[in-house]
């Protein structure tokens, strides 16, 4: 599915099946610890580095950290947390061949440190951090040390993103093998700095074992079901999407479709109530406009194929039957904002007309007024709100996540900050639902939305709404194969 990101479980089941390939777990020590200083040397040259060792594999990767960048000529000094009698296996091996002092942890060592290498705690952090180890991570902040973090900056929990106790914020991260939720999720994503990821020599044909069903949302996850128009094809074959608008917000569902028809639906109709049809008419000359006392007509009709209810719509009963109508036809469907809060008390009603042709894309106000408050990282809850709406569940927020209810889930890390702007999330929608009448798959459409939604954003600064759906040609330039 594309640049697997990989649990702590699975990344230890990688590294056995390596092991079990003949890739020894020293090798892999040795070939982490090497990248981590090769990171180190492109961003500072010589300098005085402090090595912070935890008492795990972690705190090995730190012993070879040291030893390869005083072999570069490197000023090293190195602290271990705890007894070096009671390291084992490759870490006790590395340490071995660590010939310079090993000083106990405290901030000491810190003195006169241009850089830290933080090798405290990794894939086995187990418990908040306490005591020596998180006085240390207060000093490096008070210092303002620059960190170079060994796979996860110490504290950041690889599978959820969240924070155990405290953590360091990394400028660079050097992560092996393949991603985490941790790189990818916030606060994680934003304490790891730069995240590289080294390759250590775990074969990829170990992923053919993992099956991770996780991956970080790119356009390798979905260029090869991108819906390409076909050359001898027409405007029909591109689909057909249908937008419900409401009363008053008519820009909401403007925007829609506006998203819909750039990122490649053959036709878009805004479906409104007799009073937004006048406006909604002098609009965009190339969305068609009904109204929406025909609603039954429309869902009737089989070449309108997928539909996008909820934005500017008002929240209600009229639009709670209308998005039990339309699920029932099991038309695609995209349903946002108004559509979701339609049905904050009565949420099981809703579900049960679902199914995986159906995008759900709550932010997390949505998300809890439809699935309660809950506990657990982004990528946790939204695994679980897949599985009990039976629809593919898009959490919006910085780090959105796209999870489908058989448990496959990609991250989405590409999102600026200018996104947060009134009509962001009306174009997603549309994007959605554009890719979703023009035939892609509603998972994939999903991720790729939220993907191009993020791209569509890089202009920055000044960025409106309106200025979304015009990006989509240029980006879409670029992926067309
Ligand atoms: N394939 C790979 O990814 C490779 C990874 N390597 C490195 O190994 C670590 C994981 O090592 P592990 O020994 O399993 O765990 P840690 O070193 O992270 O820590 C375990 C150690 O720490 C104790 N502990 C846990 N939390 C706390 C806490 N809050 N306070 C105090 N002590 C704590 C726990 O009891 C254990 O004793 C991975 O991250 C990579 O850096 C390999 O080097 C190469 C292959
Ligand atoms: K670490």
């Amino acid at each position: 599915m594309g640049p697997e990101v990989l649990s702590v479980a699975e990344m230890y089941r990688a590294d056995a099946l390596a092991t079990v390939g003949g890739v020894s777990g020293e090798h892999l020590m040795e070939a982490a610890g090497f990248a981590v200083a090769r990171a180190l040397r492109r961003r500072f040259g010589p300098c005085r580095v402090a090595v912070l060792c935890g008492p795990g594999n972690n705190g090995g990767d730190g012993f070879v950290v040291a030893r390869r960048l005083r072999d570069a000529g490197y000023a090293v000094r190195l602290a271990l947390l705890g007894d070096a009698v009671n390291l084992k296996g490759d870490a006790a091996a590395m340490a071995s061949r660590w010939h310079g002092a090993t000083e106990p942890l405290s901030s000491a060592v810190l003195e006169r440190a241009d850089v830290v290498v933080d090798a405290l705690f990794g894939a086995g952090l187990a418990r908040p951090l306490s005591g020596v180890a998180a006085d240390m991570v207060a000093e490096i902040a008070r210092r303002g040390l620059p960190v170079v973090a060994v796979d996860v900056p110490s504290g950041v929990d690889g599978d959820t993103g969240q924070v155990l106790g405290c953590a360091p914020q990394a400028v660079t991260t050097v992560t092996f093998f393949r991603k985490k939720p941790g790189h990818l999720l916030l606060p994680g994503r934003l304490l790891c700095g730069e995240v590289e990821v080294a390759d250590i020599g775990i074969p990829a044909s170990v992923l053919a074992e993992v099956e991770p069903p996780l991956a970080e949302n790119g356009p390798a996850v979905w260029r090869d079901r991108f819906p390409w128009p076909a050359v001898d094809g027409h405007k029909y074959a591109r689909g057909h999407l249908v937008v419900v608008g409401g009363p008053v917000m008519t820009g909401a569902a403007r925007l829609v479709a506006r998203a819909a028809r750039r990122v490649g639906a053959g036709l878009a109709t805004i479906a409104a109530p007799a009073e937004a049809l006048a406006i909604l008419r002098a609009g965009d000359p190339g969305t068609m406009v009904a109204d929406l006392a025909e609603f039954d007509t429309l869902l009737a009709d089989s070449r309108k194929n997928a539909l996008v209810l909820g934005p500017g719509c008002g929240v209600g009963a009229a639009l709670r039957a209308r998005v039990l109508a339309a699920a029932r036809t099991g038309k695609a469907m995209v349903l946002d904002a108004d559509a979701l809060s339609s049905f904050s008390e009565s949420p099981g009603e809703l579900f049960k007309v679902l199914s995986d042709n159906v995008v759900l894309t709550p932010h997390d106000g949505e998300f809890a007024r439809l699935f309660g408050k809950s506990d657990g990282s982004r990528l946790e809850r939204a695994r679980r709100a897949a599985k009990r709406a039976g629809a593919v569940v898009l959490l919006k927020g910085p780090d959105t996540v796209v999870a489908h209810p058989d448990g496959r889930a990609v991250i989405n890390a590409n999102a600026p900050p200018w996104l947060a702007t009134a009509g962001s999330g009306d174009v997603l929608a549309g994007m959605i639902g554009g890719l979703m009448a023009a035939g892609m798959d509603a998972f994939f459409a999903a991720a790729a939305g939220a993907w191009l939604h993020g791209a569509a954003a890089g202009q920055g600064p000044g960025l409106i709404a309106e200025d979304l759906p015009e990006a989509l040609p240029r980006i879409l330039t670029a992926l067309f194969p």
